[in-house]
């Protein structure tokens, strides 16, 4: 890249960096080796001519755009096929898969969810089954939970497994339109197998929802088998290219061993066999999770790289009368709102790794049949996913809106990023049900408090504010993390007082529950925002990295505290011993810390590392050639490939005739 001729502003916003940018790339990576393995795979897919689009996605109907991107997934996956066996290496495809879709492969479930449900609810035997078989494509598959009537509470899916002894089947069914199967990835036209989740029954009586693995296509034809409805959804917001698809059937009959089997279990004679505990069958979901909180810091820095590349590069307006037009970038509203992204990115990418390990170590120890710490697992990954999914959106709209009227070009990209990026506000858990969630485990916890019980690490903040809850306010970024606790603690003594209040009243807890929900809300936000704060400041002062890198990575998280901070500080002043002085205090700091990072805010984003043909955008690429880009997009118009268009003769040249009469 240091060989393309660049605009002349980011040369000079990259001459003043004051730290290695490829030192940052290496940390993010995991190390130089990590470096060179990922430019080498990238470099090896986006010299793949075939994987090129040579008219833009946006101009392609809803089908060809569909056709193209089958077209792109299957030649992706044989070149990832023959890396994989040449270098013995596991390539990230999600991150090129940005560059190769622009938007939403059509396989994302059948990789994301589709193996990894196989691996996490199949027993060994199924397992040996059905996974080299997934893994090499020779099926195809998704993951097909939520229904047109039911997303959010699964116990209430309606369609049906019945178990029938005699022939050792299940017969599957799917009787009303509300228990049609609606929005899996993949399951519109391109895949042939899915799991289902569907209600057990066996003589009449049920047993919950379990995963069953279902062929669907014929694996020749690909037409649908006898007894399957299934189509696609259509048009969304975002993910174009996923293929969403609902599906139903009618009397359809797979085989006993089709139910995944590692938790429960049903017997030839139809005898149930419960597992462990019946919320593993949620398992899959809890991975996926994880993973969004680390899509939040690559969709995050997508979003960030191309907004503070153009912001160095574009100029508008004055500072000072008497001098030139200024980089949009200097104007410190303008860092107001793209620092934050940066840091996040960082925040998210430092919190995925620890929740990472901490998924890894819970099933490790589920492996050998002790679930304590599934609780709270479940409780920290819904959080997380709920408040770094609904942040990324934030900050990437903020990026797009930072970018003008450009912004909102297609070929910014910044519209299709925001696309995919909201969308995980509401697939794998709608952000208000799992926050939720996590208060079921927060009132839990207070009440073990109260009791004097010893907390788990996550919340035993609540134990020590229950033993003083007046500690003196610090102004250092310690003070700010405990500030944090102090005002999650404060948020769940109060949704917990007003459950009590409430049931005083004669509420049974039920409706308690829901008429302090709100409040139960906002307490598990503060909470998943302590975690953030907590565990990315940890992170980042046990990071080894050269003097200069190290005061950059403190900066950001530092930027990360204090905004938080004073866009909360009406919490703080309720839930802390803050003064308004500590507030004046922050806002100086804030104020101080965005001068800090400005003269590297490009040398931060260029560490992120993503290749123009990630990036997709007229405004981000490494060269900051904005306006001839967005010329250049512009003229692959198909009204520009023609002078006068046909609609002049047809519709406006009359109607201009008709006027003269
Ligand atoms: C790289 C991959 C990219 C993938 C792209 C993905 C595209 C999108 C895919 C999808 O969206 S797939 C569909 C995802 N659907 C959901 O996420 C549904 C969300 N709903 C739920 O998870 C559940 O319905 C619920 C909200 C958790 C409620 O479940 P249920 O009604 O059964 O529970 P409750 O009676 O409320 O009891 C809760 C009880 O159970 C514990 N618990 C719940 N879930 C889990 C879990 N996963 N693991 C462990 N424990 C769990 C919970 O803590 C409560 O415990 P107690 O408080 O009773 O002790
Ligand atoms: C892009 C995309 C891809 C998807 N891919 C898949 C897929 O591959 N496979 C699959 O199975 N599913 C998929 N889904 C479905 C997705 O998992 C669900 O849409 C999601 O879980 C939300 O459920 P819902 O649609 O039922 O929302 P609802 O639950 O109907 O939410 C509507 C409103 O009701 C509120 N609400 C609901 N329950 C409660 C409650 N208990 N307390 C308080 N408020 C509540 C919510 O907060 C929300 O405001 C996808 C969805 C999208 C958008």
């Amino acid at each position: 890249m240091a060989n393309v001729k660049c605009n002349p502003d980011l040369v000079r916003e990259r001459a003043k960096c004051s730290f290695d940018v490829n030192e940052l790339i290496h940390l993010i990576d995991g190390g130089e080796n990590a470096t060179k393995e990922k430019r080498h795979f990238e470099e090896t897919i986006f010299s793949v001519k075939e994987l090129q689009d040579a008219v833009p996605e946006e101009y392609l109907s809803h089908k060809d755009r569909y056709e193209n991107a089958v077209r792109k997934a299957t030649i992706l996956r044989d070149v990832c096929r023959e890396y994989m066996k040449k270098y013995n290496y596991k390539p990230n495809r999600f991150r090129v898969g940005h560059g190769v879709f622009k938007d939403v492969s059509p396989f994302l479930l059948h990789d994301g969810m589709f193996v990894a449900t196989i691996i996490g609810q199949g027993t060994p035997e199924q397992q040996a089954e059905w996974l080299p078989k997934a893994e090499n494509m020779q099926i195809i598959g998704t993951y097909a939970q939520t229904e047109l009537g039911h997303g959010s509470f699964i116990r209430g899916l309606e369609t049906r497994a019945t178990y029938d002894p005699k022939t050792e089947e299940f017969i599957l069914n799917n009787a009303t339109l509300s228990s049609f199967k609606w929005w899996p990835g993949g399951l519109g036209s391109t895949v042939n197998h899915c799991i289902v989740v569907a209600q057990l029954f066996i003589n009449g009586k049920s047993y919950g929802i379990q995963p069953f693995i279902v062929q669907i296509r014929d694996l020749n034809t690909h037409k649908p088998l006898p007894g399957v409805k299934v189509g696609e959804i259509g048009p969304k917001m975002g993910f174009q290219t996923a293929n969403n698809g609902f599906l139903g059937f009618e009397n359809f009959r797979i085989p006993r061993m089709n139910m995944l089997m590692k938790n429960a279990q049903v017997l030839k004679d139809g005898t149930f066999v419960k597992g462990m505990n019946e919320k593993l069958t949620y398992g899959t979901m809890v991975m996926v999770r994880v993973g969004i909180v680390g899509d939040c810091s690559l969709n995050t820095s997508l979003a960030a790289t191309i907004a503070v590349r153009y912001s160095a590069v574009r100029h508008q307006s004055k500072i000072k009368a008497k001098e030139p037009e200024v980089q949009i970038l200097d104007y410190v509203t303008q860092q107001h709102k793209l620092f934050i992204a940066i840091a996040s990115s960082h925040v998210f990418r430092n919190v995925y790794s620890w929740l990472s390990k901490s998924y890894l170590n819970v099933m490790k120890d589920l492996a050998q049949g002790k679930q304590d710490h599934l609780p709270e697992l479940h409780a920290t990954a819904c959080c997380l996913k709920a408040v770094c999914s609904r942040d990324a959106g934030s900050v990437v709209e903020e990026c797009r809106l930072a970018c003008g009227g450009h912004g909102y070009m297609t070929s910014s990209n910044l519209p299709l990023v925001y696309g995919f990026t909201i969308a995980t506000v509401t697939y794998e858990g709608e952000q208000t049900v799992l926050l939720l969630q996590t208060a079921r485990y927060l009132v839990k916890a207070w009440l073990a408090a109260l009791q004097g019980k010893v907390l788990a690490p996550s919340v035993s903040y609540l134990s020590d504010w229950l033993k003083n809850d007046n500690v003196r306010w610090q102004n250092t970024p310690e003070g700010i993390v405990k500030g944090f606790q102090h005002v999650a603690a404060g948020k769940v003594k109060a949704a917990y007082d007003t459950i009590q209040k409430y049931i005083k009243l004669g509420k049974d807890y039920e409706d308690a529950w829901n008429l302090a929900s709100v409040q139960l809300m906002k307490a598990s936000e503060a909470h998943s925002r302590s975690i953030l704060c907590e565990v990315s400041w940890g992170e980042v002062i046990r990071t080894s990295a050269s003097p200069n890198l190290l005061q950059v990575l403190k900066q950001l998280a530092q930027l990360y505290l204090v905004y938080w901070t004073l866009e909360t500080s009406g919490d703080f002043l309720v839930y802390s011993n803050i003064s308004k002085d500590d507030i004046a205090i922050l806002r100086e700091k804030y104020e101080e810390l965005l001068a800090a990072i400005r003269p590297n805010a490009v040398g931060l984003v260029d560490a992120f590392d993503l290749r123009d043909e990630i990036l997709h955008s007229t405004l981000g690429s490494y060269d900051g050639r904005v306006y001839e880009r967005l010329m250049e997009e512009a003229l692959k118009s198909p009204l520009n490939q023609e002078s006068v268009n046909a609609s002049f003769h047809k519709y406006l040249k009359p109607l201009m005739e008709k006027a003269k009469l």
